[in-house]
């Protein structure tokens, strides 16, 4: 068995960290490279000041092939439930992490894969991304968060598409129907470090509020959803934030949020 780290990270500017799959021969989501993200993850809770982190891949051609397949082959039912539970468990921790995440796919990204991608915040695709939800073709559904997370970035009728015909989206189709969010020309992680210079200057309390009012949106009626946004607009009043973002433009100075 070798040594080798299936995940690394490193931290490319303040406040911002790669974390970097890397699991012969195609990112396949078994135990270990689940435990490297899981750990990763860890990392960036502990040192307290990540203000993004983008997932990427080192293997090329592949951003995630999807759950571990020869894994699953060899599990019995209880250790199968164990093992969706461990890969809903990362997307379920990025998608409420304290950062914004940002998935950087230059490659197949299939199944659990692009489950993953799709628990980021956003996406960015380099030429080569392939992005599909195949489990149809094994007897499955998408079982990490796909059935639930793609409708609501690319709706109703695409999602179906996509997952009744079991085809792999172009990074250009998936620009344009929303499953990503920035197309990259060439260099996939500079495109998203790109995106991340374009976040980390603003109130990260205050984006995150911005994206669990959005994803309230989907889990509730309009009225409340306004009383939500109203919540959280109210709790950035009350932690200081606005009041910082208020006076820096005032005596026109960079802002200093936490
Ligand atoms: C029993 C009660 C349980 C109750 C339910 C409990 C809930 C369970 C929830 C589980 C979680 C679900 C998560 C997720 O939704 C499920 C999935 O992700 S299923 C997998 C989806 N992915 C796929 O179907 C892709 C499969 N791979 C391919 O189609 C092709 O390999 C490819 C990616 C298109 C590449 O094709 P090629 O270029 O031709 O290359 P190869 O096919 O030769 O592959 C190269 C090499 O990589 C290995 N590999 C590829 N994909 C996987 C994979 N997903 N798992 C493992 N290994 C993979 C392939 O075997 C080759 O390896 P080699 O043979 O060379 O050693």
């Amino acid at each position: 068995m070798s040594d080798t780290p299936v995940v690394t990270w490193t931290t490319d500017a303040p406040g911002v960290v790669v974390v970097t799959m890397d699991r012969p021969p195609a990112n396949a989501l078994g135990i270990p490279l689940l435990d490297g993200l899981h750990a990763a993850i860890d990392a960036a809770e502990q040192a307290g000041d990540v203000k993004v982190m983008v997932i990427t891949s080192a293997r090329e051609g592949f951003f995630a092939a999807g759950a571990d397949i020869k894994h699953m082959s060899t599990i019995d039912a209880a250790s199968f439930l164990a093992y969706g539970d461990r890969m809903r468990a990362v997307n379920d921790r990025l998608a409420a992490a304290g950062w914004i995440s940002i998935a950087a796919v230059d490659g197949l990204a299939l199944g659990g894969g692009l489950e993953l991608a799709m628990a980021c915040t956003l996406r960015v695709a380099g030429p080569r991304a392939k992005l599909g939800l195949p489990e149809v073709r094994l007897g499955l559904i998408p079982g990490a968060g796909g059935t639930q997370r793609l409708p609501q970035l690319v709706g109703r009728g695409r999602a179906l598409d996509i997952m009744l015909t079991a085809r792999q989206v172009p990074a250009d189709e998936a620009l344009r129907i929303g499953l990503v969010d920035r197309l990259a020309e060439d260099d996939v992680v500079k495109g998203a470090l790109e995106l991340a210079g374009d976040l980390v200057g603003s109130s990260l309390p205050a984006q995150l509020a911005v994206v669990r009012t959005v994803d309230a949106a989907f889990a509730m009626p309009l009225e409340e959803g306004f009383a939500f946004e109203a919540q959280q607009e109210q709790g950035l009043f009350e932690d200081g934030e606005a009041a910082e973002g208020i006076a820096a433009f005032v005596a026109k100075r960079p802002p200093s949020f936490a």
